[in-house]
């Protein structure tokens, strides 16, 4: 776990949590703050959900990738090109705002021998998605901790998103896309790898 929390710092240690009795309190704090009464019949239930439900949205924090990506297979009959799943929905939450970022990840990696079970992937976007992020930070954990995990010859990530902190407040720009890559080993180095990535990336 240690190793964990030193590479990923976010990650917070269970004891270093406040009870469900404070988060609650929280809540009520917040609920007061936005101008309603926590005290109305509507509301008395809320902030048991809202801490119910933050549990759940930010589930990320009691999941590691090491986790999820300690099985690989190495049958493959010497497959050894380009692994890409792509379209993989996400919802996460910006760090700054605390409000939704709705995406899509698209992971490749060159394998060296050994692959992952395929959902193993998704399994990690959800990891760095359930937590409070930027979309370059979530990008460029998702590419590390396969990196790390699998010593592919190389991987590639983007992430093509919408940040309601854009669109509901703020700036009020509604349909704009953020697009960020991360490039590692032979992605970035092979001009020819990085543009077959993209081409697959974009083909429908
Ligand atoms: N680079 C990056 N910026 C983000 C991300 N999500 C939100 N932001 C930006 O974080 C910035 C925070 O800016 P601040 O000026 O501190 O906060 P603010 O007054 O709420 O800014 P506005 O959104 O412009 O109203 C804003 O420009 C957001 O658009 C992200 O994933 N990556
Ligand atoms: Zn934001």
């Amino acid at each position: 776990m240690d190793a964990i929390v030193k590479n990923f710092p976010q990650t917070n240690r269970e004891s270093d949590r406040p009870s469900q009795q404070e988060a609650e309190e929280a809540v009520r704090v917040l609920l007061r703050w936005a101008g309603d009464d926590p005290t109305r019949e509507g509301l008395l239930e809320t902030p048991a959900r809202v801490a119910k439900s933050y549990r759940e949205l930010f589930a990320g924090y009691d999941m590691a990738p090491e986790d999820v990506l300690g099985r690989t297979f190495e049958e493959v009959a010497g497959y050894d090109d380009m692994v890409l799943v792509k379209d993989i929905p996400f919802y996460s939450h910006c760090e700054h705002h605390m409000v939704p970022i709705i995406g899509k990840a698209h992971v490749a990696y060159m394998p060296d021998g050994r692959v992952l079970g395929l959902s193993k992937i998704a399994r990690v976007v959800e990891i760095y998605g359930r937590r409070l992020q930027t979309q370059e930070t979530m990008t460029a954990q998702i590419a590390r901790a396969i990196d790390d995990t699998l010593n592919p010859r190389g991987v590639a990530v983007m992430i093509e998103a919408e940040h309601m902190c854009m669109a509901m407040r703020g700036v009020q720009k509604q349909g704009s896309t953020t697009l960020t890559t991360t490039f590692t080993g032979t992605f970035k180095t092979e001009p020819a790898d990085q543009a077959r990535f993209m081409t697959m990336v974009r083909s429908r």
